[in-house]
């Protein structure tokens, strides 16, 4: 299938990403049927033409149909999956029995899922069996997309040929995607990246200073790279936009949420509730590193502060202790 081909792209999500990828897609000359589960909700989208829960201040774009009928995703040509990582399988158990076979669906969650261990495309695989699963990530905040700013991110199939064509469809002047068969390198940057963030946020919270932040984000790039050869991933991708890309964006500053969580973690303040998929993500990430025998010492760190097991000062302090190794 050519690009030109994916006339009708479906979002599962209608949540700041959904809504701004849904803006994106349009802009790419696709026609685009967004789904949210809340009934109520896409109703008032509808009628505002603007998130305005998740993306205040962005208009719509016109060929942008807001939906609560998932029987409208089952049509689409191929469907971007946009719910938090955790709620993805329950997500596509509903979509179930209504999709056709060798539906190209991308996901665009940032997480591995608990208990399971399995990354978002082995839950595709297995919620869906027929679909084709594919990955989009690489640094790209919601408003950023939305509002139209240069954005460049990869898109993963395992058949280049769909990557490339998913690719063409989705691009346009101001969103540029990169093509890959690497998989699970793009899915593990997106999900590793955020708990380095929570761990960068949690060093501007505490007032670590640059040079604290600075050796936390080439640290915490060191076991992003050693987590990636264990599970597989390319080493161009994970030095890649999904990748140390996304990791330089979110260990930046507030605007990402994973950091704004993380720093109001360390400043000892409430956090401002909003998704932090790095909290999710930190207890399996490391539970899959030590299966492997790889050492992850800063995911470690934000997975004891997260669970209780050490306070910040402490884990600060265990990993200034560290013995002497190498670099
Ligand atoms: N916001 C951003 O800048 C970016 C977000 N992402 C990733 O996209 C994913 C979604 O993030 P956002 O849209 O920003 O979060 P959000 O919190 O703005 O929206 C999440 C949406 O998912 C819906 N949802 C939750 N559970 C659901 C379920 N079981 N079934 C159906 N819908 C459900 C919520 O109602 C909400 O509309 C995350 O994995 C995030 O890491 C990736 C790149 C950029
Ligand atoms: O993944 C993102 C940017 O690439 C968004 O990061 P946050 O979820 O931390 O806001």
């Amino acid at each position: 299938m050519s690009g030109s081909s994916f006339r009708r792209i479906g979002v599962m999500g209608a949540g700041a990403w959904g809504t701004a990828l849904a803006n994106a897609a349009a802009r790419a000359g696709r026609e685009v049927v967004l789904w949210g589960r809340d009934a109520g909700a896409m109703a008032d989208m509808a009628a505002a033409r603007e998130n305005r829960a998740d993306l205040p201040g962005i208009a719509l774009d016109p060929v942008v149909s807001p939906v609560s009928d998932l029987n409208l995703i089952a049509d689409c040509d191929a469907v971007l999956l946009v719910v938090p990582a955790q709620a993805c399988r329950e997500a596509l158990g509903h979509l179930g029995s209504r999709m056709r076979a060798g539906m190209p669906v991308i996901s665009c969650a940032k997480g591995i899922e608990r208990g399971t261990r399995a990354f978002m495309s082995d839950v595709i695989a297995e919620a869906l069996p027929g679909a084709l699963p594919a990955v989009l990530s690489g640094p790209s905040f919601a408003s950023d997309v939305a509002a139209g700013l240069p954005t460049a991110v990869t898109l993963a199939a395992r058949d280049g040929a769909l990557a490339k064509d998913l690719a063409q469809a989705l691009g346009s002047s101001t969103l540029r995607l990169y093509h890959s068969t690497d998989v699970r390198g793009a899915e593990i940057g997106g999900a590793a990246k955020n708990v380095l963030a929570i761990a960068a946020g949690i060093v501007a919270g505490r007032k670590l200073g640059a040079s604290a932040a600075a050796a936390l984000v080439a640290r915490g790039f060191a076991e992003l790279m050693r987590f990636g050869a264990a599970y597989g991933a390319r080493p161009e991708t994970i030095t890649g936009l999904s990748g140390l890309g996304d990791l330089i964006l979110t260990t930046s500053g507030p605007q990402s949420r994973n950091f704004a969580f993380g720093r109001a973690l360390g400043a000892g303040e409430a956090g401002a509730g909003k998704l932090a998929e790095g909290a999710f993500t930190a207890s399996v990430l490391v539970e899959m590193a030590a299966a492997k025998g790889v050492d992850v010492p800063v995911s470690a760190a934000v997975d004891a502060v997260l669970a209780g097991r050490l306070g910040i000062d402490g884990a600060i302090e265990a990993l200034m202790a560290r013995p002497q190794r190498a670099e």
